[in-house]
């Protein structure tokens, strides 16, 4: 089903108004999360039947996981409702024997009397038990899809930052993330369908061997047509299905680029409405043809099917008068016989039809039991020695390589930091500083060398317990839709009262954020996120100030700043470093390419493809004739030539 990706195509080269035109934008390829969709449209009915036991049992695991007694109770209840199918078939027999037996009328009917209460009180008990299990079914779905929701996000939050970095893990993640996790109650449902279906075609079957053993065949030659209009409809629907998703995504991309806040600015300025519709209308063209095909397909089906069934019971009957005139069978057997073949019936196509999906959704569901597996190998351990903090950390040949990458974004670093001191990383685009930052910060282990907090190597350290000493102001934060208050408070959401630290509105107060919280519509408790009613949003610098505040509010001693006011105006800039100053118990790594604000760092590590080419402090640096008074003088050109 996948399609190769290609080249835009210019507007002129495409006629958006011809049916046949070549689409304006490049075709997209099947998302990952359909990788098992061509298997599921070639394998036929028999070789998925073939597997079922397995996916059964699967299915069944899953529920008993989850809650066993409505496990029990749905599919319990659902045989002992087939029970009562063959009772209350047993039982109409008998009803209709004695109303067809000779005699006087009121007679036959006192005699039928017995059986006809036990007919209907078969009936009700059915009745009953089927809603109790559909009830217990019901049950299961939802507490399946939590808990197994519960267990994907358990994984992916625990997982080493260096996964999200595989491109392998990011697409196993998507794909159990997209559509995985959401099969597991599907299966569930499928297999409960499955049993009941299987156990109403035996149901009947036994009632009928019981009344006249020769019925039974008639039962199935009716049966089986309906159930292959079923398998083939459900076919004909998924490879449908299967051709125009693509086309559906773009539709819903689309969709999405024409009424979306985020996107209102750029269809406006750069005029793209027409564009954009056309394109919609294009795909809308070819969905409407498709939806065409799919109906005429499925009434010529159902016209060929419905005639097979026709033809089907009518043989049935021809048998039925047949083994009546020949005295085989009793008028009252035969008359039950065709109430049989109507639940045998749909029945059999319940189970057919549940045996498809059930292969299906099981392949999906695989994926999401693979990323599991996955997520568990890429899970620190955990353990390790508690710490309280650091004096120094060294860092001994230290380097890094992102996965899928030939080049080390850090080559060899060795170096020493201090608790209380200000250091500053420089270096041009793409030199390493982040990459380094998070090396210390614990974020990512070394692909060689080691880090120490005071001689104790970091890989030896409990995580946690590291990772409470260290705040990361990063330069990719992201808008939480939170209230201003919890964008701050996140910082440290489980700090004790009275444990040491500033308050929320200190800590704002220190990043130049307070007085705009302040003015928001309800202050410290105004929404940020324009979807929800009353929300706010916040411009790129007024964001920033938060995430400032938020990461000041940690008060950790390992404070890691990567690019703190890119978006900040001067003011707040000014007023930001000036809280970011030389603290005693905190070690404040700062990463800029405004070298106005490392002047006065204690130490300036500068980097250059991965290697620390210079360190010293600022004098030191401007001394030597290297890349540091480079970037300096040509930052402070800008200024003096200004000024001039
Ligand atoms: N997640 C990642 N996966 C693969 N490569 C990465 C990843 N992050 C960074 N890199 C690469 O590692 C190198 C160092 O990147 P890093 O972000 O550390 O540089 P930087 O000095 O902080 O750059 P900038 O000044 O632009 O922020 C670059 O070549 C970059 O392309």
């Amino acid at each position: 089903m996948a399609t190769a990706t290609r080249p835009p195509k210019s507007s002129e080269q495409s006629d958006p108004a011809g049916d046949d035109a070549e689409p304006m934008l490049p075709e997209l390829q099947d998302p990952d999360w359909m990788h098992h969709a061509r298997q599921v449209a070639q394998t036929g009915f028999w070789a998925v039947a073939r597997r079922l036991p397995r996916l059964v049992k699967e299915a069944i695991g899953v529920a008993w996981a989850t809650n066993r007694f409505d496990t029990v109770a749905s599919i319990g209840l659902n045989v002992a409702a087939g029970v009562m199918t063959t009772f209350g078939l047993l039982a109409t027999t008998t009803v209709l024997t004695e109303l067809f037996a000779a005699g006087p009328t009121p007679d036959r009917v006192r005699a039928a009397l017995p059986a006809l209460l036990l007919a209907a009180a078969a009936v009700m008990a059915r009745g009953g038990l089927t809603i109790a299990a559909g009830w217990a079914q019901a049950r299961l779905v939802p507490q399946i899809n939590y808990r197994v929701e519960l267990r994907m996000f358990e994984a992916t939050t625990a997982v080493d930052l260096a996964a999200f970095d595989d491109a392998g893990f990011a697409e196993e993640m998507d794909r159990a993330r997209d559509r995985g996790m959401h099969e597991a109650a599907s299966i569930v449902d499928s297999t409960v369908n499955l049993i009941t279906g299987v156990v109403g075609v035996l149901a009947t079957a036994a009632a009928v061997t019981v009344i006249q053993p020769i019925l039974l065949p008639c039962l199935l030659l009716a049966a089986i047509p309906q159930a292959i209009i079923t398998v083939r409809i459900a076919r004909g629907q998924y490879l449908n299905m299967l051709a125009r998703i693509t086309r559906q995504r773009r539709m819903r991309m689309l969709a999405d680029l024409m009424a979306n806040r985020r996107t209102a600015v750029e269809v406006r300025t750069y005029q793209m409405r027409e564009f954009l519709l056309d394109e919609y209308r294009r795909m809308m063209r070819a969905e409407t043809r498709a939806d065409f095909d799919l109906v005429r397909s499925q009434t010529i089906t159902r016209v060929l099917g419905t005639s097979a069934a026709g033809l089907a019971t009518f043989a049935v009957y021809a048998v039925l008068g047949g083994l009546l005139l020949v005295g085989w069978v009793a008028l009252a057997a035969a008359t039950t016989a065709l109430l049989a073949l109507q639940a045998a019936r749909t029945s059999l196509g319940m189970a057919v039809f549940a045996t498809n999906s059930l292969y299906e959704e099981a392949l999906y569901y695989q994926d999401y039991r693979d990323f599991l597996d996955r997520a568990r190998l890429r899970t620190p351990p955990g353990g390790g020695e508690p710490t309280t903090g650091f004096d120094t950390i060294d860092l001994d040949k230290v380097s890094l390589r992102y996965p899928g990458t030939d080049n080390l974004a850090v080559d060899e670093v060795s170096l020493t930091l201090r608790r209380g001191q200000v250091v500053a990383f420089v270096g041009e685009n793409g030199s390493g500083k982040t990459t380094l930052a998070k090396l210390i910060a614990g974020l990512y282990r070394p692909t060689s060398g080691a880090i120490r907090w005071d001689g104790t190597d970091t890989t030896a350290l409990d995580p946690t317990s590291l990772g409470s000493h260290v705040a990361v102001m990063s330069q990719d934060w992201w808008r939480f839709p939170f209230t201003a208050r919890q964008n701050i408070l996140i910082g440290r959401h489980d700090r004790a009262r009275h444990s040491p630290g500033p308050s929320v509105e200190d800590a704002a107060s220190a990043s130049a954020a307070h007085d705009m919280i302040l003015d928001l519509p309800y202050g410290y408790d105004t929404l940020l996120d324009r979807e929800f009613k009353d929300g706010q949003d916040l411009s790129g610098g007024q964001w920033q100030r938060l995430v400032a505040a938020r990461s000041l509010y940690r008060h950790a001693k390992l404070l890691v700043c990567d690019e703190p006011s890119a978006a900040l105006d001067a003011r707040a800039e000014h007023a930001m470093f000036q809280h970011l100053r030389r603290q005693p118990d905190r070690l404040l790594i700062l990463i800029t390419h405004r070298l106005a604000n490392v002047r006065h760092a204690d130490q300036i590590f500068v980097l250059r493809g991965g290697r620390l080419v210079q360190q010293g402090d600022h004098d030191q640096l401007m001394a030597q004739d290297g890349l540091y008074r480079e970037l300096f003088d040509l930052q402070a050109a800008g200024y003096l030539a200004e000024s001039s």
